[in-house]
């Protein structure tokens, strides 16, 4: 990380890994670093080959949820290793505990690192980025292949598809046909709902590009989706796609984080939008789904890492809506 001299003399971050505006009050989210992909091409850098790669998330983090989802839904447990950091993001970032220590968390026994910022350092001593999960390791060169959730679905969606049963090879979350109308509806939805949410969130100034305009904006995506899903059972060509994917970790946060620790409190999930209540349900009720969902890290890293949000970091009790009751879809679809 950048780093500069403070008047001790000593080493200081240039930028505290908590605080993420900008001097303007605007929230930027910088590019992902690691952007390699485990590629079938012949003399390919990182072939698919099972237990070769491990997969380090947080139960907390949306864009992490998208890869904890794909891998269990393509059936890659036994392909991909996990680790999962503690909920707990202090100044040295991401850090891994015992499940005695904290229940849900996965320790890092192919590093053996305690902070996630290890493995960045063993994969690029000068690294200067941010140390987020996802990240996808590599255990054969030592390194990170690449830490964009966006792309490390894809790659687990397609290329380990020889090594998995019958019954689930094959199976896709972004079919040719549908390519172009997913990616459409990844752009805004990217934009104005999953990255929308923290640029209201962390915004520090009220008015223009930062929190109202942002957070307006996240409503204006919610009604279309709404509308979307009053006619269709998943947003693109009638089947659960990455498009659906992608949003679903942003909706399950909606209500116990988003509306009250991000200001985005125009409306809610449960009250107001049944058809998006009822997609999410529908989604939670896939087998394995359920497992990848940990509300409790979720709650509490948001509430309790950003104090400059929440400094008395009490964490609030509702949950938001019980996404396990029944399904109830309308008669149009
Ligand atoms: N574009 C990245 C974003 C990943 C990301 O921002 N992860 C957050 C957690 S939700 C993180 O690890 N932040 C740590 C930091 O920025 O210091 C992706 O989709 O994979």
């Amino acid at each position: 990380m950048a780093s500069s001299n403070s008047d001790d003399g000593t080493k200081k971050p240039q930028e505290g890994i908590l605080n993420w505006a900008s001097p303007t009050g605007e929230f930027r989210r910088k590019p992902s670093s690691f952007r390699d992909f485990i590629s079938k091409k012949p003399n390919a850098r990182f072939p698919p080959e099972p237990n070769r790669y491990h997969l380090y998330v947080s139960y907390a983090c949306p864009w992490a949820h998208r890869t904890l989802i794909v891998r269990a839904l393509k059936g890659l447990e036994d392909i991909i290793g996990l680790s999962v950091v503690d909920y707990l993001m202090q100044e040295k970032g991401w850090k891994f505990s015992t499940p005695e220590q904290t229940p849900g968390a996965i320790p890092d026994t192919v590093n053996n690192a305690q902070y996630l910022r290890e493995l960045y350092f063993k994969a690029e001593p000068e690294y200067g980025g941010r140390f987020t999960v996802p990240t996808l390791w590599d255990k054969k060169l030592g390194t990170i292949v690449n830490n964009e959730s966006s792309e490390i679905i894809r790659m687990f969606n397609e290329v380990f598809d020889d090594y998995l049963p019958d019954a689930t090879k094959g199976i896709t979350y972004y079919p040719e046909h549908l390519r172009a109308e997913i990616d459409a509806i990844n752009e805004w939805v990217y934009d104005t709902v999953n990255n929308g949410v923290y640029k209201a969130g962390f915004a520090t100034t009220q008015q223009a590009c930062t929190y109202e305009q942002n957070a307006h904006k996240i409503f204006e995506s919610l009604d279309r989706l709404e509308d979307i899903l009053s006619t269709n059972e998943f947003l693109v060509g009638g089947v659960l796609t990455e498009a659906d994917i992608r949003l679903w970790t942003t909706i399950i946060r909606f209500d116990p984080v988003y509306h009250g620790h991000f200001k985005a409190n125009l409306k809610s999930i449960e009250k107001d939008y049944p058809n998006l209540l009822r997609w999410a349900r529908q989604i939670y009720q896939i087998p394995k789904i359920a497992d990848t969902v940990n509300m409790h890290h979720i709650k509490n890293h948001y509430y309790q890492s950003h104090k400059q949000i929440n400094p008395t970091g009490v964490v609030p009790i509702g949950n938001g809506p019980d996404l396990s009751k029944p399904v109830i879809k309308a008669q149009k679809l």
